[in-house]
């Protein structure tokens, strides 16, 4: 297949053949995860546990539990909105517009759970699906991202990503070719980055805490603060969702395999990992610590939404009181670059901020075991590549200017160490 003009980009993630690899190790670490978090010694770095037959991953009864919770948040979707925010300028000058109604969403599926569960349905349960509906997930997600592939052969060339057009089937596929593939006003790529996934998510955790306090009489103080940490991490992404609207996976990447399986299977199975282990492994913990671990979720928290909401603000409206006193660097573009206040800290002070919620999220689950931790250490190493990945796009945007500000500001992530 010839690649379309002007889309030509330097390969990523190791060009076909890393996409071809990551396709494989990502589902297979994801079952390692889930089945390691439920094995007695809990290693993340021991041998891969023995997989269960296909008889026990496979269940058409959980491919139709997916589908309905997939048809849920999509009808979830397609109901009024408070808002209908635009988006960024496309290559060919028009805005798509997207419904802001994911914090609704949120709300409406909360009382539908609620309702089925006073109503005698056994939520609990679920924690024991993880391994078939992950596996379902897996599968669904391949299938899908080939329907994608497919879309996108009849796409106009203005709709393509600059990244997943190089012609090589396997890393297009992996990295998306379509922009905003989308069916009528229904955008794939903006529905599945916040509902499905993150939604998921939190009522996975909430079923592990419904089953631990079938198991034990009640839920974990560990088991109560990991859950409390992520519903406000989820609550906030779908409260401030308009957001989501300027990162790079909806203004630069494709929607293929890559962010179909992280927002489909990755999200809402790996995420969930710290709740999952809890509920096998009971972890003490005494009221001092919680309140150590809840003022360090507190302080990440502030860092992360004072440096996402000090920008947006910005790019918004650069005369807003809050952010007119701010140092600045103008650019070529017209745009201009902060300086000072949280962005003249560090040249990513969100990331932080949301490094160290991540570490607050494994605390609770004791030291004995690394496990937990596989998410900290995995978003630090997505983060550290993130920020490789933006500080290329904003060299090329912004020229000298990015160089002066990184004069400026000299560290990326953690203030005087990176
Ligand atoms: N939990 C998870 O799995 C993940 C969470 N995240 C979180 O998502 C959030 C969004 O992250 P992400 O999409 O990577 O990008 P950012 O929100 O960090 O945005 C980067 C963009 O901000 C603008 N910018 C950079 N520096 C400045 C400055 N000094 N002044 C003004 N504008 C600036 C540039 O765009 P422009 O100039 O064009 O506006 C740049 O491309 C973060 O909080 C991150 O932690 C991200 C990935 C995964
Ligand atoms: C499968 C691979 C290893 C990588 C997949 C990466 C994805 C899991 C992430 C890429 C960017 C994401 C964002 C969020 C979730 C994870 C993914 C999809 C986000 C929705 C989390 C909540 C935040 O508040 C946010 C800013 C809205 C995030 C946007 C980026």
């Amino acid at each position: 297949m010839a690649s379309p003009q002007g889309l030509k980009a330097p390969l990523e993630f190791g060009g076909p053949l890393g996409a071809a690899a990551l396709m494989l190790l990502l589902p297979a670490t994801t079952l390692h995860l889930l089945l390691a978090a439920r094995s007695g010694p809990a290693r993340l770095l021991g041998p891969p546990a023995r997989l269960p037959g296909l008889s026990e991953l496979w269940s058409p009864a959980v491919l139709l539990l997916l589908l309905t919770w997939l048809g849920l948040q999509a009808a979830l979707y397609l109901l009024p909105a408070r808002k209908v925010a635009e988006g960024l300028e496309l290559k060919d000058k028009s805005h798509l517009r997207y419904p802001i109604n994911g914090f609704q969403a949120l709300m409406l599926t909360a009382l539908l759970v609620g309702l089925g569960v006073s109503g005698g349905l056994p939520l609990g349960a679920l924690s024991e699906m993880l391994l078939p509906l992950a596996f379902v997930a897996i599968l669904t997600t391949f299938i899908f991202s080939f329907l994608l592939y497919m879309k996108a052969q009849v796409a106009p060339t203005s709709g393509l990503a600059p990244g997943g057009n190089s012609g090589n089937l396997i890393y297009d596929f992996f990295m998306g070719r379509e922009l905003n593939p989308r069916i009528g006003s229904f955008d794939f790529k903006y529905f599945c980055e916040l509902r499905p996934g993150l939604i998921g998510w939190v009522l996975i955790n909430l079923a592990l805490l419904i089953q631990e306090a079938e198991l034990r009489g009640s839920p974990s103080l560990a088991m109560w603060l990991v859950n409390g940490f992520q519903l406000l991490y989820v609550g906030d992404a779908l409260w401030y969702e308009e957001a989501v609207l300027t990162t790079m996976d909806i203004t630069h990447d494709g929607f293929g395999f890559m962010l179909a399986f992280g927002d489909l299977v990755w999200v809402p199975f790996t995420y969930s990992l710290q709740a999952q282990f809890l509920l096998y492994h009971p972890q003490p913990l005494g009221l001092p610590g919680a309140l150590l671990i809840c003022l360090i979720n507190a302080v990440g928290y502030y860092i992360f939404r004072g440096a996402n909401s000090q920008k947006n603000t910005f790019r918004k409206n650069p005369s807003d009181p809050s952010v007119a006193g701010l140092e600045t660097i103008p650019t070529a573009t017209g745009k201009r670059l902060l300086v000072s206040g949280w962005w003249g800290m560090v040249r990513h002070p969100n990331y932080l901020g949301d490094l160290i919620m991540a570490l607050a999220w494994s605390l609770p689950c004791g030291v004995s075991h690394l496990l937990p931790y596989f998410y900290f250490l995995y978003f630090a190493a997505l983060l550290v590549h993130r920020e490789a990945r933006d500080e290329l796009q904003c060299l090329q945007k912004y020229g000298r200017a990015w160089h002066e500000y990184c004069q400026r500001v000299p560290y990326r992530i953690v203030p005087y160490i990176y």
